[in-house]
């Protein structure tokens, strides 16, 4: 036992070195490892040099501070030095000490253009965490994003639940393989095809509803949720919620608490370890495994009576040997509505607010889509999704504010000796993305005003007019469409994408043809914008608008 006061702190110290130690070498994760490093150790210590204080809890708040004080002074002060494999890259000190700081980031909901200004400040290649890179190169993303040598990084660590995670949390190349064989049946082509039928009935639905409300003040982001959660409904399991006017059973909050909860949490994947053990906390991820349990539930005991997207994600074909688990369908369930839903809401939302605000880019999309339906008595918008002007303005929508505004986190493996990645040496177990928002607003991929929605930098022309008027040449036009990748890229890109498509166009031409959208009398049209978060997808607020029938 220690026999004075010196002696005991210096035991302290050198058992905290010794912890730190073997944390930056093996970084063991978990409650045990940590309930045996963090307290454990400092607790015994404390119980041996008791005699040595006046009280217990004065031993036990000593020596806990000075433990757990050295374990960070060494952490801070190796991950600030020129030893840290990472030290030749720039970045924000509190970005370089810890990860934390990114979570603060993300819980006010502005990572996106957080990141998007470090770029600005410190070029190409920023340290946004003690072990991560973000690159703003389109060189760089495809190494990143579609190379096989790079993992998903501990960021889609919590998407695994009991064992069991969804196919965009699946690290493994062969079993992401096999399921995404399942996804991929169940969005191709042709299965596309036949869920227009379903498309038709919301869009048709969707119209009605608008119809009854026109000349009132409603909140089309809210609105377009309704009708993606009942578009991707009918492809599980139906919400109605065009029909009820309302959320179902909360699902449009559980799905916003989920993802804010996850992109905190995904900073400093580690906390999720404790947080699950905290009665109330981490509940919209609990919130939203009920809702997919309710969801998978009810259309497993249902059983099959269309192609459905759960019937090719249940292989109700039967083409796989091993059937997929009632837990696989549960958490695919759950990955149907965010990443479904949720994406192409945003993007529809998204593209009428820059219509909003560019009322001549609206009126010339309107008399691309008149002309394209002028012969037909009672349309059927989903045949109509190859107009140029509609896929130049939603192209555009989608380089200034993808639905997932993030970098997706890639992880060179730990176990190599690292890794070039383009003209950077990136070291074994760094973390990587390319970061999405701030390539596809950059003015090397995207000339002239690559700040600004003009959807005429899609459409091939030799003379340019400009918003302002003025002309300019093609060679005056910079388009890099190696750096538009909203659906990401390489084997983990988008499983949706032909969905997507359908739905995104069917919508808005569904919407333009019937409705003059105009904004709310009194709303600010930019605060839209302003209060758009990002979650990893985006979080959105209200866009307040008034419709007015075309059609009479
Ligand atoms: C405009 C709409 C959409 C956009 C912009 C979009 C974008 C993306 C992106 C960027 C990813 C990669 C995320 C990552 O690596 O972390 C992704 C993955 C995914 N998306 Fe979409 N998505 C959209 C619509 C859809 C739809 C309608 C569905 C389903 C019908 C869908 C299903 C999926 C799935 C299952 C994945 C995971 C793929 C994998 O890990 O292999 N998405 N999406």
């Amino acid at each position: 036992m220690p026999a004075d006061f010196v002696q005991a702190a210096a035991l302290t110290v050198g058992a905290s070195f010794v912890v730190w130690n073997i944390y930056h070498r093996y970084e063991p994760a978990g409650f045990l490892s940590a309930g045996f490093l963090l307290f454990a150790i400092p607790g015994f210590i404390a119980h041996q040099v008791q005699p040595l204080f006046s009280s217990l809890t004065r031993a036990y708040l000593t020596i806990f501070t000075i433990y757990w004080g050295v374990i960070l002074l060494f952490t801070t002060a190796y991950r600030l030095s020129p030893f840290h494999p990472l030290a030749k890259y720039p970045g924000p000190t509190a970005c370089k000490v810890s990860k934390i700081w990114m979570s603060v980031i993300a819980a006010k909901g502005y990572t996106h253009r957080y990141v998007c200004d470090l770029h600005t400040q410190y070029g190409d290649v920023v340290r946004i965490g003690p072990n991560e890179l973000s690159f703003r190169h389109e060189d760089l993303i495809n190494p990143i994003l579609a190379n096989k040598e790079l993992r998903k990084g501990p960021y889609y660590d919590i998407r695994t639940q009991d064992g069991v995670s969804p196919l965009d949390g699946l690290k493994d190349y062969a079993e992401h393989a096999a399921r995404r064989r399942l996804w991929n049946r169940g969005t191709s082509v042709a299965s596309a095809k036949t869920y227009t039928d379903h498309l038709r009935h919301v869009i048709d639905e969707f119209m009605q509803a608008l119809a009854q409300r026109q000349d009132q003040t409603i909140d089309i982001s809210k609105w377009m949720s309704f009708a993606a959660l009942d578009f991707m409904g009918h492809m599980t399991e139906s919400f109605d919620m065009i029909k009820i006017g309302r959320d179902h059973n909360g699902l449009i909050h559980a799905v916003d608490e989920i993802c804010y909860q996850c992109h905190v949490v995904s900073q400093t994947p580690w906390i999720f370890a404790f947080l699950k053990y905290i009665p109330g906390a981490a509940s919209g991820i609990k919130t939203a495994r009920r809702a997919g349990q309710e969801v998978a539930d009810k259309r497993m005991k249902r059983g099959s009576n269309s192609r459905d997207l759960y019937h090719y994600l249940l292989d109700e074909d039967g083409f796989e040997k091993i059937k997929p688990s009632k837990d696989v369908a549960l958490v695919e369930g759950i990955l149907s509505i965010i990443a479904g839903a949720d994406t192409t809401a945003t993007a529809i939302v998204n593209a009428v607010y820059f219509l909003l605000k560019n009322p001549e880019v609206k009126k010339r999309l309107q008399a691309e889509i008149d002309d394209a339906l002028s012969a037909q008595d009672s349309p059927d918008y989903t045949k109509f999704v190859e107009l140029p002007f509609l896929n130049a303005c939603v192209n555009e929508t989608l380089r200034l504010l993808p639905p997932g505004l993030t970098g997706f986190q890639r992880q060179v493996d730990p176990k190599s000796g690292g890794k070039m990645l383009g003209e950077y040496f990136v070291p074994a177990g760094t973390n990587v993305s390319a970061h999405l928002y701030t390539i596809q607003r950059d003015p090397r991929y995207f000339q002239p005003l690559p700040l600004t929605f003009w959807p005429d930098r899609w459409l091939e022309q030799d003379v340019y007019t400009l918003p302002s008027g003025e002309k300019i040449g093609k060679d005056q036009v910079v388009l890099s469409r190696n750096a538009f990748y909203p659906f990401s890229t390489g084997q983990q890109s988008c499983a949706g994408k032909t969905v997507a498509h359908l739905e995104l166009r069917s919508i808005l031409i569904a919407l333009l043809h019937r409705f003059e959208i105009l904004p709310a009398k009194g709303y600010r049209v930019d605060s839209y914008e302003e209060n758009l978060m990002d979650v990893y997808v985006t979080l959105r607020g209200p866009l307040q608008v008034q419709l007015q029938s075309r059609l009479e």
